[in-house]
C-alpha cells in the first residue's frame, strides 16, 4: 500500500516522514525522484520548475510512504493532507529563510485549502486524511498516520477554516 504525505512546504511532511522512519516505515521522498523531470527554475517564486503530471504518471509505486508536496498527484491508496495555521506557517518559513513574497505565497495557498483540494479532485473522501498539525508533537501526528494507515483512524477532510487569516493576515 502507497501511502502519501502532502502539504504546503512548512507543514512538517519531512519531519514526519523521519519519524515514521524511524519507527520502520519505508520512506520515499518524492524531492529526490523529480531531478529528470525538472523544466527550470522560477526565479522570481525562488522555486524550480518542475513537469509534475510526467513525474506523476511515470512514478513507480511503492509499498510504503511517499513524502512531498507533489505526492498527492500521484496514484496513492491513501493520502495525508497535513495543514498548519497560516500564522505558525508563516513563522516557521520565515525560520528558513524564504523570503517575503515567498512566504506570503505559501500562506495564501495554505488558507485557501489549495493542496487540499487538489488531492480531493484526484481521491475519494475515504482515501484522504486531513490532519490540522498546528498544535500537534510530531510524534502525535506519526500516530495519527500509522493509524490511518491500520484503519483505525477514520478519513476525514474539511476541517479547517483559515479563510479569516486572508483578511487579517495578509
Ligand atoms: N509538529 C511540529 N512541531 C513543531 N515544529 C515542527 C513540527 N513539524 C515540523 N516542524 C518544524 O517546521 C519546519 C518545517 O518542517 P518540514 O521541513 O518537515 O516541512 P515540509 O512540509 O517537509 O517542508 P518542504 O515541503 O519545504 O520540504 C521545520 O523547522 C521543522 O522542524
Amino acid at each position: 500500500m502507497m501511502t502519501c504525505i502532502t502539504g504546503t512546504p512548512g507543514t512538517g511532511k519531512s519531519t514526519v516522514a523521519t519519524e515514521l522512519e524511524r519507527r520502520g516505515h519505508r520512506v520515499v521522498r518524492a524531492g529526490e525522484t523529480v531531478g529528470a523531470y525538472l523544466l527550470g527554475d522560477d526565479p522570481e517564486r525562488e522555486t524550480h520548475v518542475v513537469d509534475a503530471e510526467a513525474w506523476a504518471a511515470a512514478f513507480t509505486p511503492v509499498d510504503g510512504i511517499v513524502e512531498g508536496h507533489l505526492a498527492h498527484l500521484l496514484g496513492c491508496d491513501r493520502v495525508v493532507v497535513l495543514r498548519c495555521r497560516p500564522d505558525l506557517l508563516t513563522e516557521r518559513l520565515a525560520r528558513r529563510g524564504y523570503g517575503q513574497e515567498k512566504i506570503r505565497e505559501n500562506a495564501e495557498a495554505e488558507a485557501l485549502d489549495v493542496i487540499l483540494i487538489e488531492t480531493l479532485e484526484r481521491h475519494t473522501d475515504e482515501a484522504v486524511l486531513e490532519v490540522d498539525v498546528t498544535d500537534m508533537s510530531v510524534s502525535g501526528i506519526a500516530d495519527q498516520i500509522e493509524g490511518f494507515v491500520a484503519g483505525r483512524v477514520p478519513p476525514a477532510s474539511g476541517l479547517v477554516d483559515w479563510s479569516f487569516w486572508l483578511l487579517e493576515g495578509a
